[in-house]
This record gives structure tokens, sequence and C-alpha cells, in this order.
């Protein structure tokens, strides 16, 4: 069996989204999604100039010796571009197995572990008020886990909070736009919304937050600590993971749970983390960590460490990545919780799924292969459209982490 061709597509239904489509010899073709949120040129060069050229007669069939060759074989590891490279093509080619084995992708994985996958929604407003409210409707719409993010009074543009109500886009212009952040604003706010949130609804669903990198790892362990009566499921991204010895400083002073991992890209960057038992959650998904060969050795790492997974679900990751990311999760032993941000209608359309959502958790479907697939003749209705995450800065100026 023999790899015929290996296609680039880029669309842009509502956003970009980068998909790899290869074929083989046997008329079967695996897609793998490449999309690397605001930089998504620079993986279509890497797959188009780099790696298709090597991919061309190939045996498909050998999936772990392909992510070998392109890993080692580039000499230049790890890395966004890379590893969301090696992602696209290794998530193509499992397409491809569990097409050929007539078996959805969960059962080569190793059969279910689970019968639908728990899901937490995005709940936020511009302030306190209005995000109590989008948590209320969550809770309408059947979720059981919610995250809540709010503005801050005093803060432009906080992380998190978007402008439709169940969807949330954050690369929304052709430069980045500037946001604004105060840590002490942020943290004389946030308690208060959870301490709402509890007061209302009480303690029967998950409430999670993404501190989304703007901590110092002595403000992360306050927020974490002052966030202790309200049991949150998890406290995300609560510092950047660069020095992975500042969670020790954070785990020392709160038991809130940790979550972290949506911008590593191998179980390099997660290894201490997990080994220290410095985190609850590992974030890492398909797409950001070369695939479901890498990424199951994250979780299996995980596990022996009772960490345990939640896959990175924003609607940057395309719905090839979500279901793919339910397959793994439908099979993963040490399953956590899945984000699952709604794509647009246009999105659906382009990308047609056999995934769906009832009570609070989505089902992966039936379909042999990841149940995902690509219309291209839709697709090419939606060219590219240069679109970036905003930038942060402190109210001096300085520069801050988005
Ligand atoms: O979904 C989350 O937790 C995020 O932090 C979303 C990220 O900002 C988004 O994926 C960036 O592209
Ligand atoms: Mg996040």
């Amino acid at each position: 069996m023999k790899i015929v061709s290996a296609k680039v597509i880029v669309t842009c239904p509502g956003r970009n989204f980068v998909t790899l489509k290869i074929e083989t010899d046997q008329g079967v073709h695996g897609i793998g999604d490449a999309t690397l949120n605001g930089r998504e040129l620079s993986v279509v060069s890497y797959l188009q100039d780099h790696v298709v050229p090597c991919l061309i007669g190939m045996d498909p069939q050998r999936i772990e010796d392909i992510w070998q060759y392109l890993y080692r074989g580039a000499y230049w590891r790890r890395g966004p571009v890379t590893m969301r490279a090696v992602a696209a093509v290794d998530v193509a080619l499992w397409d491809i197995k569990a097409k050929m084995a007539g078996m959805p992708l969960y059962q080569l994985l190793g059969g279910r572990s689970r019968d639908g996958v728990m899901v937490y929604g995005h709940a936020n407003g511009s302030d306190i008020a209005e995000t109590v409210d989008a948590v209320g409707q969550y809770i309408d719409l059947g979720y059981k886990a919610i995250r809540a993010q709010t503005g801050v009074p005093g803060i432009k543009d906080a992380y998190g909070v978007g402008r439709g109500k169940l969807y949330y886009e954050p690369a929304d212009a052709a430069l980045p736009s500037v946001t604004g952040w105060d840590t002490r604003k942020a943290l004389n706010y946030v308690p208060k919304l959870f301490d709402k949130l509890r007061a209302t609804y009480g303690f029967d669903h998950h409430l999670l937050h993404d501190g989304h990198h703007r901590y110092t790892p002595q403000e992360a362990a306050n927020l974490g600590k002052m966030l202790e009566p309200y049991q949150l499921f998890w406290l995300e991204d609560v510092t950047p993971a660069e020095n992975q010895e500042a969670f020790k400083l954070i785990r020392q002073h709160t038991v809130t749970p940790l979550a972290v991992g949506e911008i590593f890209n191998t179980i390099w960057d997660a290894k201490d983390l997990i080994q220290n038992q410095l985190i609850d959650y590992i974030r890492s998904t398909i797409v950001g960590a070369g695939g479901i060969t890498h990424l199951r050795r994250i979780s299996d790492l995980a596990s022996l460490y009772q960490v345990r997974t939640g896959c990175h679900g924003a609607t940057d990751l395309s719905p090839v990545t979500m279901g793919t990311a339910l397959h793994f999760d439908t099979w993963v032993p040490n399953f956590g919780i899945q984000e699952y941000m709604r794509h647009t209608e246009d999105t659906d359309a382009v990308f047609p799924h056999d995934y769906r959502f009832e009570k609070g958790e989505l089902f992966c479907g039936e379909t042999p292969g990841h149940g995902v697939d690509i219309d291209e003749e839709l697709a090419a209705k939606y060219p590219y459209k240069p679109a970036y995450l905003p930038v942060a800065r402190l109210e001096d100026g300085t520069m801050w982490n988005w």
C-alpha cells in the first residue's frame, strides 16, 4: 500500500483551518488537522515544502515509523509548527488505518472505556452578572461542567470574554488587537464571580477557570487559595509553564486542582510537571502534541501519577481534532474532561462529522475512521484570511502574556 497524494487544504469558514488529506493507491483517504492559530501558513509551508515530498510512496500502514521519520528525521525537533505537521500526518494515517479495518478509531486504540465524554463549555460575560447568566444558560443546555470567565472593571477586553453567546473567537483581526491586563484588579474580582456562581447555582456543577498565563507564581498561589471554597474542577494555565519549578510554589499553597498543557508540544514539556505531581490535568491535545501516537504516550505517563486528561478544544482546533480527540477520550483510561467550544454552522458544513452533543457529553460516532471529513468544494469557497490572536499590555504599556 502506498501514499499517492497528500494535499494541504486551507479554508476560512469563519476562521482559518489547515487540513491535510492523504490519499492511498487503494482509494482510501484520511484527513488530519494542522491548524496553528495566527501562524497557519507556517505549517502549510512546513507540510507542503518539507513533509509531503517525503510522504509520497511511503506505506501509510507504518504509522509509528512515519512518526519517528518525521520527528527524528527532521533533526530539528519539537515546536508548535513541526508537531502540528507531524500530528496532521499521524491523524490522517490513523484515519486510514481505522477505515481499512472497518472500525471506528476508538476500537483500534483499545476499545471503549466509557459511554460519553464529559465536556465543558465556555460561559462568559462583560461582568459578574452577565457571566452568572451565561453559566445559567449552559446549565439549561445540560452541561455538567462550565468554564467561567468574566470581564473585569478597568481591564480592556479581558481574556475569555466573547461577543456572541455560545461562540468565542479570539483571533479576530488582520493584525493583533491590543488588550489590557491588571493582576490586582483581576485578583479582587475573579473570586467574587465564583462566590456568586456557587451562591446562585450551588455545587452540583463543575466550574473551571483559565488564568491564561497571566499570574506570577505567588499571585497564582494566592488566586488558587482564594478559590478553594468554591471547589473548582480546575484552575488552568495560572502561570506560564516554561519554568516548571514555579508550580512547586503554587502547589505548596493551594489544593485547587491545576491544569496545564494546551501549548505543550511533546511529552518533554509535560514530563516534569507530571512526574513531580505538580498538576492534576494535562491539557495537550491531538493537533498540538504530535497526534494520537504521541498524545497516547503523554497520557500513559500521566496515568502513572494519577494525572488525568483534559484535551484542549477551543475553536481553533478543527472538527477533525475534535472528532479524533473524542475517539481518544472514549478510550483513554485516565480521562478527565474534554473542552468543547462549538464551531459555527459554516465550519460544521465544511467538516461533516458524526459526533454529537447530548446532556453535557459528546459522543463519537461509529463510522470507520475518526468520523470527520472535509467537503473540498465548500472549503474552496472560503479563502484564507489573515487573523491574529490579540496581545496584552499592562496599563503602563508593558507587554504581558496574552
Ligand atoms: O481554550 C482555552 O483554554 C484557551 O486558552 C484558548 C486559547 O486561547 C486558544 O486556543 C488560542 O488559540
Ligand atoms: Mg486555556
